[in-house]
């Protein structure tokens, strides 16, 4: 139950993140036994690459505490959505918190929001979609793999969230989504190889006094066929675009200090051009000096390499009923 809300204390059942850098997290459940292979019932011990966890240690802890290893420590976080990208058990590729941030941002996700959402995949955005619409609104989510769509449920079922969502079991290029839910969302998200097919359907779903859609597609030319559909389904503002995660270099460095003196002396442009050419080069070279005088500021670079593409985010708004 620990996505639900804010808690002090580890219970039996919580799902922890298990803290051990900024580049190694793990999410695992406090329970003190696990079935094995064989089916046998054994104490759960956790290995990290700092040493065995004995899992029944974790209950009754208070959220944010250093817990030892055999071979050094760790913390114990609550999860939230990002920790949870971060660790989870990955079913399918996921969407990561850069996109995500664009995608709700862009699709006014707010509480009380009904969201449309295929394929679940591994649940990664329905964790940020769950925490955005609680308490009052819904997720309705597609996938056609049996499996995740299980395991998806279960899942959400673990985390406390199984009451704003529904997970559905259903190809939604061919069928659509469920009749029941026409007219009731106001955003559709898409994360399907074919998202074009579906855009029928999102049409509509989507509320009559209009709303907001979105499709991830790590290939321009299923953004291009998505973008086709979108206008033949009476789509406005239809934008794609890349969101390309720069980290900034910031540190001190000891930099030159200009003299700027001559500027101070410079002559009028308007008496510049009344005298020669070899004049004004001569005053350029002359008064430019080489600094003498260094400083340590503190600055920002960009990185030299570019960031790593991840997909293209179409965005699309369906205007209300009167006016399509
Ligand atoms: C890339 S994953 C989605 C990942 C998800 N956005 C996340 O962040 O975890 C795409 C999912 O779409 C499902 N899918 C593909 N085509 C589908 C269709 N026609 N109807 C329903 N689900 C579909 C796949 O089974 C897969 O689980």
């Amino acid at each position: 139950m620990s996505f639900l809300k804010p808690k002090e204390v580890i219970e039996e059942g919580d799902t922890v993140t298990l803290y051990l850098t900024v580049n190694s997290m793990h999410a695992i459940e406090a329970t003190p036994t696990i079935v094995n292979k064989k089916g046998e019932t054994i104490e759960y011990i956790f290995q990290t690459s700092y040493g065995a966890l004995k899992v029944r240690n974790l209950i009754g802890v208070t959220y944010g505490s250093r817990v030892e290893l055999s071979k050094g420590w760790a913390y114990v976080l609550q999860p939230n959505p990002e920790l949870w990208t971060q660790t989870l058990p990955h079913r399918t590729q996921i969407i990561y918190t850069p996109d995500i941030s664009m995608i709700l941002f862009q699709l006014e996700v707010r509480p009380g929001s009904v969201i449309v959402e295929s394929g679940t995949g591994s649940g990664s955005l329905s964790h940020y979609f769950l925490r955005a619409i609680k308490p009052y609104g819904h997720l309705h989510t597609f996938d056609f793999h049996e499996a995740r769509v299980q395991q998806a449920r279960e899942e959400f079922e673990r985390h406390g969230l199984g009451d704003f969502v529904t997970v559905y079991h259903r190809d939604v290029c061919q069928l659509g989504f469920s009749n029941e839910l026409e007219g009731k969302a106001d955003a559709v998200f898409l994360d399907l190889p074919a998202p074009q097919l579906a855009v029928p359907f999102a049409a509509k779903t989507l509320k009559t006094e209009g709303g907001r859609f979105c499709s991830f597609s790590p290939c321009i030319e299923q953004s291009q066929r998505c973008c086709i559909a979108l206008q033949e389904h009476g789509f406005t503002e239809i934008r794609s675009m890349e969101i390309l995660q720069q980290e900034h270099v910031v540190k001190t460095r000891t930099l030159p200090v200009l003299d700027l003196e001559f500027l101070k002396h410079k002559k009028p442009s308007s008496q510049k051009l009344n005298e020669s050419s070899t004049n004004e080069s001569n005053e350029t070279a002359d008064t430019v000096k080489t600094p003498k005088e260094t400083k340590k500021v503190l600055t920002s670079s960009a990185p030299p390499t570019l960031p790593g593409h991840t997909g293209y985010l179409t965005f699309a708004t369906l205007p209300p009923a009167f006016v399509r």
